[in-house]
């Protein structure tokens, strides 16, 4: 899944057939989410191009109508980090307009080969404006927030009132996540 668009809830239902490609505790592709926000139900329906880089084609059929993708890259994989610019590009470019965008830096369980720090996946979120967060697939830090905060911003799309504070998933994310208890010293 790293540096990929990991995983995407769309709007029309229609994806590729793809089997899960890994067993970690925490499988964060290939199935149907169900989300509850604020006693609603919000059903995220998510695929994973893993193992598709090859195949550009392919890839833009996922995620041209997906209403949010999460693109992740490997803490411990530098070339996984340095392909998360040309994901952003080509989302830019093929991606709905209004998608919703987070960065994770996944595997921050294994902290002694981190060759990214979380500053730097901080910057990039920076710099392109999208919320970040390093994920554990192992342990499942920040897996279910990751899916939490999306689900939140699109049921507070789908049912914008005028009246309604807006929802900022930055602000959300930030809040909330947790942070890898043990620090590479890169
Ligand atoms: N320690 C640890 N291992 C993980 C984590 N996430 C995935 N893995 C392992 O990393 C390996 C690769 O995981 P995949 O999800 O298949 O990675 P991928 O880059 O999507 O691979 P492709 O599907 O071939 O593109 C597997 O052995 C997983 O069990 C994690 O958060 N922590």
């Amino acid at each position: 899944m790293t540096g990929t668009p990991g995983a995407a809830a769309t709007r029309n239902g229609e994806a590729p057939e793809r089997s899960p490609p890994c067993s970690p505790s925490y499988d964060l592709t290939g199935k149907n989410k169900v989300v509850t926000v604020d006693g609603m139900r919000v059903k995220l329906q998510i695929w994973d191009t893993a193992g598709q880089e090859r195949f550009r084609s392919v890839t833009h059929a996922y995620y041209r109508d997906a209403q949010a993708l999460l693109l992740l890259y490997d803490i411990t994989n530098k070339s996984s980090f340095d392909n998360i610019r040309a994901w952003l590009t080509e989302i830019h470019e093929y991606a709905q307009r209004d998608v919703v965008i987070m960065l994770l830096g996944n595997k921050a369980d294994v902290s002694s080969e981190r060759m990214i720090r979380s500053e730097d996946g901080e910057m990039l979120a920076r710099e392109y404006g999208v919320p970040f967060m390093e994920t554990s697939a192992k342990t499942g830090m920040n897996v279910e927030l990751a899916f939490l905060a999306i689900a939140k911003e699109l049921k507070y799309r789908a049912g914008r009132q005028a009246d309604e504070p807006s929802f900022q998933i930055q602000d959300y994310v930030e809040s909330q996540k947790k942070r890898p208890s043990c620090c590479s010293f890169l």
